[in-house]
C-alpha cells in the first residue's frame, strides 16, 4: 500500500566523511525512515561528492530505503553504475539535459525507483508529462551544491501546486534543503510528505552522542505530524 505517512531522510552530506558506516547505523538506529545520498559532479553544482563506488560502500550499512539524488550533468551515462552500487531510489533533475523523459524510462529500466528533481528557478508546471513516469518529486528548497543554506520559502507554494498536479497518483513529494522544525509545517500543510535535512539532524550531535540525532529527527517529525493533524 502507499505509504503516504511522514518520512525523515538525513542526508548524510552532513555526517563525518571519515565515519559514514557508523553514521548510517547511528540515523538509522534514532528513527530516520530513509538515507538520502547527494551526488555532487562540479558542473551542474559547484561540489563533487560521491562516485558508485561511494555509494556500494554505504550500501551494507543502509537497512532502510537509500535514495540517491543525483545533482549531475549529463546523468543518463551513469544511471545504471548508481543501480548497481545499490540505490533504492535514484533521482535525476529535470534540469540535468534535454531528454528528462528518456531519463526517466532509463531509471524504471534499472528497476530502481524514481524520481525527477526541480530547482528553486524552475516552475512546477514542466513536469505535468512526466507524472505517470515517478515514484517522487523532490523539489529543491534551496539551490543545489550544499548543505547548511536558508530555506526559500517560495517552495511552499511550489509543493502545493504539485500536490494539485498530482491528483490521486501515488507519487511522494519530498522537499529538500533548509528543512527544520521551523519550516517543515507549512510543507507537510502543501502535501509534501518526505524530508529531506542534513544540518537540522546532524547539529550538536555525532556518533558518540547519536541520541541528538533522535533529538533533532523527533523535532522534525513532531512538527511535522501536527502539521499533518492540523490540516
Ligand atoms: O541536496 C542537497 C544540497 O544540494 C542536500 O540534500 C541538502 O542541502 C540538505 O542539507 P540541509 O538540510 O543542511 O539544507
Ligand atoms: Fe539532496
Amino acid at each position: 500500500m502507499f505509504d503516504r505517512s511522514i518520512k525523515i531522510a538525513p542526508s548524510i552530506l552532513s555526517a563525518d566523511f571519515a565515519n559514514f558506516g557508523q553514521e548510517i547505523q547511528a540515523i538509522e538506529a534514532q528513527g530516520a525512515d530513509w538515507v538520502h545520498v547527494d551526488v555532487m559532479d562540479g558542473h551542474f553544482v559547484p561540489n563533487l561528492t560521491f562516485g558508485p563506488p561511494a555509494v556500494k560502500a554505504f550500501r551494507p550499512h543502509v537497512k532502510t530505503f537509500m535514495d540517491v539524488h543525483l545533482m549531475i550533468a549529463p546523468v543518463d551515462p551513469y544511471i545504471e553504475a548508481y543501480a548497481e552500487a545499490g540505490a533504492d531510489m535514484i533521482v535525476a533533475h529535470w534540469e540535468a539535459g534535454p531528454h528528462p523523459h528518456r531519463t526517466l524510462q532509463a531509471i524504471k529500466a534499472t528497476g530502481t525507483k524514481c524520481g525527477i528533481s526541480l530547482n528553486p528557478g524552475t516552475p512546477a508546471n514542466v513536469i505535468s508529462e512526466l507524472l505517470d513516469l515517478v515514484d517522487m518529486v523532490l523539489v529543491m528548497s534551496v539551490n543545489p551544491g550544499f548543505g547548511g543554506q536558508k530555506f526559500i520559502p517560495s517552495s511552499v507554494h511550489k509543493v502545493a501546486q504539485i500536490r494539485e498536479m498530482i491528483g490521486d497518483r501515488e507519487i511522494h513529494i519530498q522537499v529538500d534543503g533548509g528543512v527544520d522544525p521551523t519550516t517543515v509545517g507549512p510543507l507537510v500543510a502543501a502535501g509534501a510528505d518526505c524530508f529531506v535535512a542534513g544540518s537540522a539532524v546532524f547539529k550538536g550531535g555525532s556518533v558518540d552522542t547519536p541520541e541528538v540525532y533522535g533529538r533533532n529527527i523527533r523535532a522534525i517529525r513532531e512538527a511535522a505530524e501536527a502539521a499533518q493533524q492540523a490540516a
